[in-house]
C-alpha cells in the first residue's frame, strides 16, 4: 500500500488537478525569491500560486519531469525535504485540502481493486494534458484494454 501511496502522490505531483491557487491580498507585502529578487504585492491584489510549476522545481525534486515514486520513499521524502510547501497538490497552511486522506482513501481502493483483477493494457497513444480547462485531464480519448485476471482456485 505504501507503493501505491507514492504512485498516487506522483501523479498528482505532475498532473495536479488543481493548477493553481489564488489569493487575496489583504495588504501589501514583499516577496524575495530565492535567486535574490525583490516583488511587492500591493493590497488588493490578486496572487495566483501554480502548482503544475513550484510541483517540479528543479531544487526541490531531482528530475523533476520523471514519474518517479520513489522519490517521496525513505531517505529522499522530497516532498518535505524542502520544507512545508515543497509539496502542494492539495494546497498548504491553513486552507490546506481537508479531503487529502479521503482522496488517497478513496484512489486507493479504486487501483487496488483494478490492479488485483484486471490485465490492463493502454491502445491509444500516452494523451497530451489539455490544459485548456479549469480541471486538467487528459486531451482526447483515451482507450484501455481490460481483461479480468484468472485467479487461482480457492483449496
Ligand atoms: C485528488 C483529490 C483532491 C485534490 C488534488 C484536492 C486538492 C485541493 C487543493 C489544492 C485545495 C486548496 C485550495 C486552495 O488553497 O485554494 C483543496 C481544498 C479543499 N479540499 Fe480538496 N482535493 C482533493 C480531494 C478532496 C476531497 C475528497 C474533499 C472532501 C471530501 C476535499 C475537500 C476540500 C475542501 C473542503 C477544501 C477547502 C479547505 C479550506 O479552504 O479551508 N478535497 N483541495
Amino acid at each position: 500500500m505504501d507503493t501505491l501511496h507514492r504512485c498516487v502522490k506522483e501523479v498528482l505531483r505532475l498532473h495536479p488537478p488543481a493548477m493553481m491557487l489564488l489569493r487575496h491580498a489583504r495588504r501589501s507585502f514583499t516577496v524575495r525569491t530565492r535567486e535574490g529578487n525583490v516583488y511587492d504585492v500591493p493590497k488588493g491584489r490578486t496572487v495566483a500560486s501554480p502548482l503544475v510549476i513550484h510541483n517540479r522545481l528543479p531544487h526541490e525534486y531531482r528530475d523533476p519531469e520523471t514519474y518517479e515514486p520513489d522519490r517521496f520513499g525513505p531517505g529522499r521524502r522530497e516532498d518535505i525535504a524542502g520544507g512545508a510547501f515543497s509539496y502542494t497538490a492539495f494546497g498548504g497552511g491553513r486552507h490546506a485540502c481537508v479531503g487529502e486522506a479521503f482522496a488517497y482513501m478513496q484512489i486507493k481502493v479504486i487501483w487496488s481493486h483494478l490492479l488485483r483483477n484486471f490485465e490492463m493494457e493502454m491502445v491509444s497513444p500516452f494523451p497530451e494534458t489539455d490544459w485548456n480547462v479549469v480541471m486538467p485531464g487528459p486531451k482526447g480519448k483515451v482507450m484501455l484494454r481490460y481483461n479480468r485476471k484468472r485467479m487461482p482456485a480457492a483449496a
